[in-house]
């Protein structure tokens, strides 16, 4: 396709992010010409109802129910559709004749990434997905370029707009998630299947694209420890913010002699730390690398322009390489993976307990932590004057994540203890 003066676009979708993609694609013609070196003609946007109510103005002709169709005349598919199908197959059916993808697909890359790739690589196609990683945030092609001559040893970052939004105003106003999670939803931010976010699924799927380009190798999102927040309650961030900390969303790649770990889930950090100023449905990242030491990426995780903006960033990108007939770079996503079992994972630890206050329970609770080999940092109890229940907040020393499991297990067992309310990681220092 090289020495064409104009491409082909087709559009899959015209949701929330591909309503404002096609805004930009026919608004912005010009100057994206100017960068790509070729101009962007949009022959189509696949949709399921040509006439749906759609958030921006777009010319009724381009709409067709035909994906299959658009998909054959197209030398750039954008795919904004999500789910695994009928975007894989939509996907694979533009690669294999050699037409250029631009995807925010993450939960189809995390499944299938590996196999998308090769397919582009051999049929000399280029499959981008910057969008798909913390929205508008260039992340993705910062670690697979800019860091391509380091050695990546640890990426972590809030990476979900939805689950940050909702932490971010329980913290600030009290308020319990349910009721803010709709105003995501309504925002944009969320999934079609809010689950996704919630549960932590949008985040894990993100971390294994993170750990696959940092560590030149293919995790998949099925290999992410992975929890939600959905068991985060308001008595939870209130006593995380008494004793100084915030809830976040982390989702963890790290990488050391013993192999790589990869795991989502909400933990607590310190108020100083950089993460916990980060609000609403902003998404930061970090970046430990070898020699370039410690980088810090922030911005809109979510919602319509931001994450068009990423996947015109690629747009751009495929139709340089097109228009200049480079050859395509070369990946290495193929070094074996050693994931390390989530048991050998060592963090802190906060667990929540609601006792039964009677003389020597502390000592009781503190020798089954002792017996296990977590060592305590901190403990804080709250009520229990005159009445039965007290509830008491324990932050550990470091431990394994199997010492953990069995010191929750013999606390759960344990009689002046009603019930282990919660268990989280702290995280940063
Ligand atoms: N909304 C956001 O903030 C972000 C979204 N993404 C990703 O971008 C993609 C699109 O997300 P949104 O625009 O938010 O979703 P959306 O649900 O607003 O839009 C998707 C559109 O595709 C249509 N669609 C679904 N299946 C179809 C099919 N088989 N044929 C024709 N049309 C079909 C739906 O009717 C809907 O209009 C997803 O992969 C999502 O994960 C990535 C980053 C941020
Ligand atoms: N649902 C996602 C959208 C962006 O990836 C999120 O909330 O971050
Ligand atoms: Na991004």
């Amino acid at each position: 396709m090289s020495g064409e003066k104009s491409l082909k676009v087709a559009l899959l979708g015209a949701g929330t992010v591909g309503a404002q993609t096609a805004r930009i694609l026919l608004d912005d013609a010009q100057a994206l010409a100017e960068r790509s070196g070729v101009s962007l003609e949009l022959i189509g946007i696949a949709v399921r109802t040509v006439d749906a109510k759609r958030d921006v103005q777009l010319p009724a002709e381009l709409f067709t129910t035909d994906a299959n169709a658009l998909i054959d005349q197209a030398d750039v598919v954008i795919e904004l559709l999500g789910g695994l199908q009928p975007a894989g197959d939509y996907i694979a059916r533009a690669l294999s004749r050699g037409a250029s993808v631009v995807t925010g697909n993450k939960a189809l890359i995390a499944a299938e990434g590996a196999r998308l790739n090769a397919l582009a690589a051999a049929n000399g196609a280029q499959l981008r997905y910057e969008a798909a990683v913390a929205g508008a945030i260039p992340i993705l092609r910062p670690i697979a370029d800019s860091l391509a001559g380091d050695h990546i040893t640890k990426v972590m970052g809030i990476v979900n707009g939805t689950t940050n939004f909702i932490l971010d105003a329980m913290d600030s106003t009290g308020a319990a998630f349910a009721d803010v999670l709709a105003e995501a939803q309504a925002l944009g931010y969320a999934e079609a299947d809010p689950t996704a976010d919630v549960g932590g699924h949008d985040a894990a799927a993100k971390a294994a694209i993170l750990a696959s380009l940092a560590f030149h190798t293919t995790v998949s999102s099925d290999q992410v420890h992975t929890e939600g927040i959905t068991q985060v309650t308001a008595e939870d961030v209130a006593a995380a913010a008494d004793a100084g900390y915030v809830i976040k969303l982390l989702a963890i790649a790290q990488k050391d002699e013993a192999g790589v770990s990869v795991r989502v889930y909400p933990s607590l950090i310190k108020r100083s730390h950089p993460l916990a100023s980060v609000r609403g449905a902003f998404n930061a990242v970090f970046v430990e690398a070898e020699n370039a030491g410690d980088l810090m990426f922030y911005g809109a995780g979510a919602g319509g322009n931001p994450t068009a903006s990423a996947v015109m960033g690629d747009v751009v990108a495929v139709a340089r390489q097109l228009a200049a007939g480079a050859p395509l770079p070369n990946g290495s996503a193929d070094l074996p993976v050693n994931l390390l079992d989530f048991d050998q994972i060592t963090t802190r630890y906060w667990i929540g307990l609601s006792i039964t206050d009677q003389p020597g329970v502390l000592a009781r609770v503190a020798d089954v932590f002792g017996t296990h080999g977590v060592s305590i940092e901190s403990m804080i109890q709250h009520g229990g004057e005159g009445s039965e229940a007290a509830s008491l907040r324990i932050l550990t020393h470091l431990g394994t994540e199997a010492a953990l499991r069995t010191t929750v297990e013999a606390l759960e067992a344990l009689d002046v203890v009603n019930t282990v309310t919660s268990v989280m990681r702290v995280e940063g220092n």
